[in-house]
Formats: C-alpha cells, sequence, structure tokens
C-alpha cells in the first residue's frame, strides 16, 4: 500500500512537472497545437507513424498564421510561417538568433559549426569557409568525375537489371567523400564492404538508436546530456579519429601539398591559434572532418536518389536534360566535365532546384532565439532562449507558393517564375550566416553524377517503383527509402 502511494505521488510529480510548461503559448497570445502528456506534440514521432519532417510539415499546415506554439516533451518551440519573419530571423536580425538548439556544451561535437556556441563558430566558420572556394571546387572536379566513372562502370555491369538508386548514390557519395574528408582512394562500387561504406551506412541507418543519438544531438540537447547521450558510439568515433589522424600526420610528414580539404587542416594544425584566444588542437580538426563527412555525405546521395527518381517518372523531363547535357559535353575532349561546363546547364539547374523543393533533403532548419526580439509590426516578444523551427517541407509544398506542389516542374525557377514568390520561401540550404557550407560542394556532386549518368543510359521505372516516393521515418534526414530503377544502356 506504501509503495502505491509513493508510486502515485512520483507519478503526480512527473506529470505536474513535464505539464507545467504547457499554457506557455496561452500566456503569450499565440497560436499553439494542444499538447498531450508527456510528449507535448510529438507522439507520431515518437511511435515512428511520422518523420520529423512530416510532423513539421503537419505543424506548420495546421495554422495560416505567421507564427504557431508547439511542445516537444515540455519544451515550447515556435514553427515560423511567415515568409518576411523568416527572412528576419535567419537573415536581417540574426543577431537576435545566432544559435542552433544544438549550440550547447555537450560531450562530443560541441566544437563543430553545427553545434559551438555563437562566438567559437562565427570564428571557425571564417576559417573554414576558404575550404569550400571555386578555385577548391574545380581541384575536386577530377575526384567527382572519377567517382562518377566509377560508378558509370559499376551501371554498365548491371545495366538491365532493377537497381537501388540509393545504394548507388551513397557509394557514389563515400568514395568522393572519403577521398576528401580523409585523402582515401577507395572504389566501394567494386570493394562492396569497404569500411568507410560500411560505418557511414550504419552511422546514419534508420534504427532507434540513431534516431535518439541525432534527436538528442539536434533537438534536445540538455536531456542528450542529462543521459549521457552523443552523437556517435566510441567505436564509431574511434574508427574516424583513427583515420584522420593517420592520414594528418602522413600528409605532415610528406609536405606534400594537393590543395585540397587535408592541405587546409594540415595548415589549421600547424596554426594552432584561430585568432580571438581561440585555439583548435588535432581532436577539434578531427570532429571538422567528420561532420563534414555525415553532414555531406547523405545529403547529396539523396538529391541524387531523389533526382534519378524524378527523371525515371517524367521521361519528358529527362529527354530535354540529357539533349542539354550531351550538347554541353561535346565541348569536353575527354568525357569529362570541367567546373565551368557543368555550372553552366541551365535546365540541369532547374532539375535540381526542383527536385530540393519536392524533397528537401533537410527536415531541421533551426535558430535559438540569444536576445528578446520585438516581431516587427505586432506587439508579440519572442523571448531569449525560445527555439524556431522552421519546415521546408512544409514551405516548399504550400500552394501559395508552389501551386500543385507534388508535380515535378522544372520551369518552377525559370528566372520569371522565380520572381514572382517571396524568396526566403525555398530553403533546401537553409539561409544566412548559417546557411549550408558545403552548397556549392553537394550540388556539384550531385550534377557531375547525374550528368554523366544520361549520357550513357536511359532511366527507367520498374514494376516496383512506387508512384509516390516513400521516405525513412527514423531520421532527420529526408531520405527515399529503396528507390528501384532501371539504367538501360543508350
Ligand atoms: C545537397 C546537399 C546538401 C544539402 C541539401 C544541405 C542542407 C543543409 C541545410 C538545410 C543546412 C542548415 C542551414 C541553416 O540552418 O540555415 C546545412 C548546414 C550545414 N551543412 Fe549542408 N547540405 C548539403 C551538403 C553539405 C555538404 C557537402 C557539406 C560539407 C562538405 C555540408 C555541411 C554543412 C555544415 C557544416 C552545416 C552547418 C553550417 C553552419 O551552421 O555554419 N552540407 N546543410
Amino acid at each position: 500500500m506504501f509503495f502505491i502511494i509513493i508510486l502515485g505521488f512520483v507519478l503526480v510529480l512527473i506529470y505536474l512537472y513535464i505539464t507545467q510548461n504547457f499554457d506557455y503559448w496561452k500566456k503569450r497570445g499565440i497560436t499553439y497545437l494542444e499538447p498531450s502528456f508527456p510528449f507535448g506534440n510529438i507522439f507520431p514521432l515518437i511511435i515512428f507513424k511520422k518523420s520529423y519532417a512530416d510532423l513539421m510539415a503537419q505543424i506548420y499546415n495546421s495554422s495560416k498564421e505567421s507564427i504557431v506554439g508547439f511542445w516537444i516533451f515540455n519544451i515550447p518551440f515556435l514553427m515560423i510561417r511567415s515568409p518576411e519573419l523568416i527572412k528576419n530571423i535567419l537573415v536581417k536580425d540574426f543577431d537576435h538568433f545566432s544559435d542552433r538548439f544544438s549550440s550547447s556544451k555537450r560531450h562530443d561535437f560541441s566544437n563543430t559549426l553545427l553545434s559551438s556556441n555563437f562566438h567559437y563558430w562565427k570564428i571557425l566558420r571564417t576559417r573554414l569557409s576558404p575550404l569550400f572556394t571555386t578555385s577548391k571546387l574545380k581541384n575536386g572536379m577530377h575526384i567527382f568525375n572519377k567517382a562518377s566513372n566509377e560508378m558509370i562502370e559499376y551501371l554498365d555491369e548491371v545495366s538491365g537489371d532493377a537497381v537501388d538508386c540509393k545504394q548507388i548514390s551513397s557509394r557514389l557519395t563515400a568514395n568522393v567523400f572519403a577521398r576528401c574528408s580523409f585523402g582515401y582512394n577507395i572504389n566501394c562500387f567494386k570493394d562492396v564492404d569497404n569500411d568507410f561504406f560500411v560505418y557511414s551506412q550504419k552511422v546514419l541507418a534508420p534504427t532507434v538508436e540513431n534516431f535518439v543519438r541525432l534527436a538528442g544531438f539536434f533537438v534536445v540537447p540538455e536531456i542528450a546530456a542529462f543521459f549521457k547521450i552523443n552523437m556517435f558510439n566510441k567505436s564509431d568515433l574511434d574508427f574516424y579519429n583513427h583515420h584522420f589522424f593517420k592520414v594528418l600526420k602522413a600528409h605532415e610528414e610528406s609536405g606534400l601539398k594537393n590543395n585540397d580539404l587535408i592541405d587546409c587542416f594540415v595548415q589549421l594544425k600547424k596554426e594552432g591559434d584561430l585568432g580571438d584566444g581561440f585555439t583548435i588542437d588535432e581532436d577539434s580538426l578531427s570532429a571538422q572532418a567528420i561532420q563534414f563527412y555525415i553532414t555531406g555525405f547523405e545529403t547529396p546521395s539523396s538529391l541524387i536518389a531523389f533526382t534519378l527518381y524524378e527523371l525515371a517518372m517524367n521521361e519528358n523531363i529527362q529527354q530535354n536534360l540529357r539533349h542539354e547535357i550531351v550538347d554541353g559535353l561535346a565541348a569536353e575532349e575527354d568525357g569529362n566535365f570541367s567546373y565551368e561546363n557543368i555550372t553552366d546547364l541551365s535546365y540541369l539547374n532547374k532539375v535540381i532546384s526542383e527536385s530540393m523543393r519536392k524533397h528537401p533533403t533537410r527536415s531541421l532548419i533551426d535558430r535559438k532565439c540569444v536576445k528578446d526580439y520585438k516581431i516587427p509590426g505586432t506587439k508579440i516578444i519572442i523571448e531569449k532562449g525560445t527555439r524556431c523551427q522552421f519546415s521546408p517541407l512544409g514551405l516548399h509544398h504550400d500552394p501559395e507558393f508552389f501551386p500543385n506542389p507534388d508535380i515535378f516542374d522544372p520551369e518552377r525557377f525559370s528566372p520569371e517564375n522565380v520572381k514572382t514568390r517571396p524568396a526566403y520561401v525555398y530553403m533546401p540550404f537553409g539561409h544566412g550566416p548559417h546557411n549550408c557550407i558545403g552548397q556549392r560542394f553537394g550540388l556539384l556532386i550531385a550534377k557531375i553524377c547525374i550528368a554523366h549518368i544520361l549520357t550513357k543510359f536511359r532511366i527507367l521505372p520498374t514494376e516496383t517503383t512506387p508512384k509516390r516516393i516513400e521516405i525513412d521515418s527514423k531520421l532527420f534526414l529526408i531520405k527515399p527509402k529503396d528507390v528501384f530503377l532501371k539504367f538501360e544502356k543508350l
């Protein structure tokens, strides 16, 4: 009996603790979704009925107001809907919103762009930006072309069979990133069980464990810190650290310069001092390399898979794109693409932009308010500490900005059409100072891969290709579930 009373008492305390914030938005006169105990508004996510992206889109669609309050467990969040406010928060009034949710002290990875506090982030961003200049990208062209040619060799062998295009795009980006971030010359089309590929699949596999790690890292870092949940398990982190230290040492000893990412890491290590009293050591450099590998590996890979799917389902668009690419390639002697050549293909640009519109690969664009902010033209104050969430999926499928959103139409990105909608409603790479640092790098890989495929193969759906592509619900990235297509030699 005594035990039951204590248990009842504890349960009441837990209930009161979790629900104490459930009137947060009501008290501030802000439209909100009714929360329920104990998960707030994320029950469909907890039972894997909805992905984070779908849930955020549902919250976005639940109202026409410019902001909507909701809860993750007992923490109040704000969905930002209005294009004007999106622009203010991400760009114009960035000094009020300079942190991410994950910008806090955590056990691992608290020193990367994704999670460091503003002062360290600012200096790090300035020092890491030169890694993605046009000259570095041009220098990487031989890596991107080589990886694409390895993929073409593989597709040649399996031509006519049903092929999972997410598998091939993942192998391609694993080859690229093992070379760019770690200096390893791998070909996981041939070496199918290559460690880099296996580990990258494991770290981002749609498992409950990875979901908890990533949710802890990106959305509720204080809960992750309390339960001591790290972004990676130790053996995965050891694997990447081991390889990074090995490559760094080899480059330092040989003095070789390739004008690549590793050169920059060697240089940063030599300097040690980032300025403004901040330093960088070998562990932090390794964290940057791993961050690029993890953030950069999956998003271009999903972009490629989504684009191949849309091209298979839209034969005319595929034909038009092939014409443009074949004409462009005629200028090249060795069958490869030059940087100028690929970036000049305007229809390819539109197709890729539309692919990212229909299938934005990252669902989490977030900012934390760092000083109270009065929404212009209203009396509403967004208080310091408030977590602001944006929904690329919701915005990109809002018929007000993109009529008939389920239709794949690259012409939405013709200059005339772009002018007709607010600029900030299209956000595959985010906006403002915190936007994606690897945007041009990711786009280049995807474009080169698609261009190589279209010059050699006709992409066709198979009997099992779904009419509507399915995405995995255990991840924060929007990643297609198995997409089987046929690659028929031209
Ligand atoms: C198609 C490919 C890619 C997509 C769609 C994508 C998307 C995004 C998005 C939406 C953000 C958040 C931006 C914001 O909050 O405003 C982001 C941030 C970031 N991305 Fe990417 N990304 C891609 C490729 C890459 C690549 C190739 C790399 C690295 C090599 C990379 C590294 C990063 C990093 C480090 C950040 C954090 C930037 C910061 O806070 O300063 N991404 N990305």
